[in-house]
């Protein structure tokens, strides 16, 4: 059988569900009452600042944190009283830590010890052959390098065939070519295999680029579910929107334009030298295929998109083709 199709005959995808879940440490909220569907096979991002509960939501999936408030289910089944073992899920750490005096053979053997030789053999033979570690197999950790580490706790978390994937910050040790390969492989992965997945992030442009649907924390709450599209065009709030894009929409005062209330207004919706605002340019960027000019209206600033390199001090005339408004 091909092995790819194999793989998928493994899985049968799991959904997870969160209702009024609140996990305190002490007097402090780590995530206040959160409710969450994630749907099967869906790749699911929790983006949100440092400290805003990300980890806290997958280690209370996993079961290794004790929730103070709420159920949590998977597959319909209320898991909230199973310890971690009995939840079927595999997790992926920041700070992957493969054993340093195990071959990454035995590193592979170790979740599945359970198993017989062969059948162990078969999985991880099919494994390594799917995330390109075959060669590696004889391997210590110290003689790979960071993307081949990562490749190989992938590896592990796959071998053991858990049901829901949930990875935190897994490419964090990765530089950045291979971050956008490994995020590739994961995403790859979990098309092909449709394993639920719930992957935190700080990055918007990771989850913009990986995720089917994201869920946006702050301060413990979530604060908008929904496509990064979705997001994209319709911040929730303020916050959501300096927050979300890169760059994240300007946000400016109503009486600039004829609305009232603070508006948002994405780089790549201003166009400079028509329009009957004016600015002075305040800083370019040298993004690659076109610069982000920073003008600066009324003591306000609004990012601009541009083929052109203005100059610094520049006075310039634009208008939006669009813009959000987001309340008073
Ligand atoms: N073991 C703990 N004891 C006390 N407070 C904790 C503990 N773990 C987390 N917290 C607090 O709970 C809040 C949420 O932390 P959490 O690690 O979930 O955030 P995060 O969004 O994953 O952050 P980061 O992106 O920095 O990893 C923070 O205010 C944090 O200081």
């Amino acid at each position: 059988m091909d092995a790819i199709l194999r793989i998928i005959l493994w899985v049968d995808k799991m959904s997870v569900e969160l209702k009024n879940v609140t996990k305190k440490y002490g007097k402090i909220y780590a995530i206040r009452n959160v409710n969450l569907k994630i749907n099967k096979g869906e790749f699911f991002v929790l983006l949100g600042p440092s400290g805003s509960g990300k980890t806290t939501i997958l280690r209370s999936i996993a079961g290794l944190e004790k929730i103070d408030e709420g159920r949590i289910f998977i597959d319909n089944e209320d898991v909230t009283p199973l310890p971690p073992g009995k939840r079927n899920v595999a997790m992926v750490f920041q700070n992957f830590a493969l054993y340093p005096n195990k071959t990454v053979y035995e590193n592979l053997s170790l979740p599945i010890e359970n198993l017989n030789k062969s059948e162990r053999e078969e999985r991880i033979t099919e494994v390594a052959k799917r995330l390109g570690i075959s060669d590696l197999l004889n391997r210590y950790p110290s003689e790979l390098s960071g993307g081949q580490q990562q490749r190989v706790a992938l590896a592990r978390a796959l071998v053991k065939r858990a049901k829901i994937f949930l990875m935190d910050e897994p490419l964090s040790n990765l530089d950045a070519p291979q971050r956008i390969s490994a995020r590739k492989l994961i995403k790859d992965i979990q098309i092909e295999e449709r394993i639920t997945t719930i992957y935190v992030t700080h990055d918007q442009t990771e989850a913009m680029a990986i995720a089917d649907r994201i869920g946006i924390i702050f301060n413990g709450s979530l604060i908008q579910v929904g496509t990064p599209e979705e997001i994209y065009e319709n911040p929730a709030n303020i916050d959501v929107a300096m927050f979300f894009g890169n760059p994240p929409m300007s946000i400016i005062d109503g009486k600039v334009v004829d609305e009232k209330g603070k508006i948002g207004v994405r780089a790549e919706d201003v166009s400079i030298g028509e329009g009957k605002l004016k600015g002075v340019v305040r800083e370019v960027e040298f993004w690659g295929d076109r610069y982000l000019v920073y003008i600066s209206i009324n003591g306000q600033e609004i990012r601009a998109f541009s083929k052109i390199k203005y100059k610094i001090g520049e006075e310039v005339n634009f208008s939006f083709s669009k813009y959000k408004l987001l309340g008073e």
